[in-house]
């Protein structure tokens, strides 16, 4: 039976002084030990969702629910949260606090008054795990986006939540750090830790989801395996998300190719191969 880590219950949520709300009865759960993507246009809620993951926004209207138990917003509980969930901000600067490396991955650690021994230990595990070591003592100021995103990634991955949610961590990395990131993930999620990532590169969500949930005005619209979500193809273009290569290449090949491939449209390139290798061993 799946286990839902973390379940959002018709929450509702309106910036005071915002322009109306913005969370209107999203609903969903995030499955123990699952690759999750969360998929949604600019504007649709999905950073303000992610606030209310870890108890840093409370709803005005419905429920967060961890392992079934309903989040207290008291303080004590609410430590206990941000611990089992870690949150990993769209732009680094939200994150980083402290002047160096080690000192920004120390924070937290030192935040729960831990022996400076047990902190040291961890911090220099993780610099190595985040191929920061190198980086321990330079300034924060003085690394690019992509070392920033690694070490905010770090600094919470230190204190080693259960879920951790990654608001759009591959904006504006490069083609190999975004590589990096992703095998850094797999790590993560393989260590057994669940995952949600919102982005809107739809290639790296059909790519590397299991499970993949869909927000459009405030609301659930879609949860489903990866499969499941490119039948449903005319709900992604309508929402102006678009469909992955992965779907347009298929699209491509002459019906004479995919016939004898079993299956309906791989999400992933690698899947694609195996299929075709498998066509043509069984056309031999
Ligand atoms: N602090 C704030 N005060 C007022 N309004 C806000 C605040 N933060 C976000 N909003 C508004 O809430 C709405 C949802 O924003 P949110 O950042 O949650 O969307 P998103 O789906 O993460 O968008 P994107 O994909 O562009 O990151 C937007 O209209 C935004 O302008």
């Amino acid at each position: 039976m799946t286990v839902m880590l973390l379940e959002f219950d018709d929450l509702h949520y309106s910036y005071p002084g915002g322009r109306g709300p913005v969370l209107q009865g999203v609903s969903f759960g995030i499955p123990e030990g699952k690759k999750c993507v969360l998929l949604g246009r600019n504007g649709c809620g999905k950073s303000t969702l992610f606030l209310h993951g870890n108890g840093i926004i409370q709803p005005q209207k419905g429920q967060v629910s961890w392992r079934g138990v309903p989040f207290v917003y008291k303080r004590q509980a609410l430590q206990e949260m941000t611990q089992r969930v870690g949150l990993v901000f769209q732009d680094p600067e939200h994150q980083l606090i402290a002047s160096t490396v080690s000192e920004d991955i120390s924070y937290g650690l030192c935040n729960r008054k831990l022996p400076p021994e047990v902190i040291r230990a961890k911090v220099e595990s993780i610099l190595n795990v985040f191929g920061l070591r190198e980086l321990a003592d330079a300034p924060i100021h003085h690394l690019s986006l992509g070392q920033k995103r690694r070490l905010a990634l770090a600094g919470v991955m230190v204190l080693e939540p259960e879920l951790l949610l990654l608001d759009e961590p591959t904006a504006y990395l490069d083609r190999y750090q975004t590589k990096n990131l992703l095998r850094e993930l797999d790590h993560i999620h393989q260590s057994g830790t669940t995952v949600l990532m919102a982005t809107h590169d739809m290639d790296i969500a059909f790519e590397w989801a299991e499970w993949i949930c869909v927000m459009d005005g405030g609301q659930l619209v879609f949860a489903g395996e990866p499969q499941e979500a490119l039948e449903k193809r005319e709900m992604l273009e309508s929402l102006h998300l678009g469909l992955p290569l992965i779907a347009e290449v298929w699209d491509a090949l002459p019906d004479t190719v995919k016939q004898g491939m079993e299956g309906s449209i791989p999400t992933s390139v690698d899947e694609l191969k195996q299929r075709l290798a498998g066509r043509l061993v069984s056309s031999r």
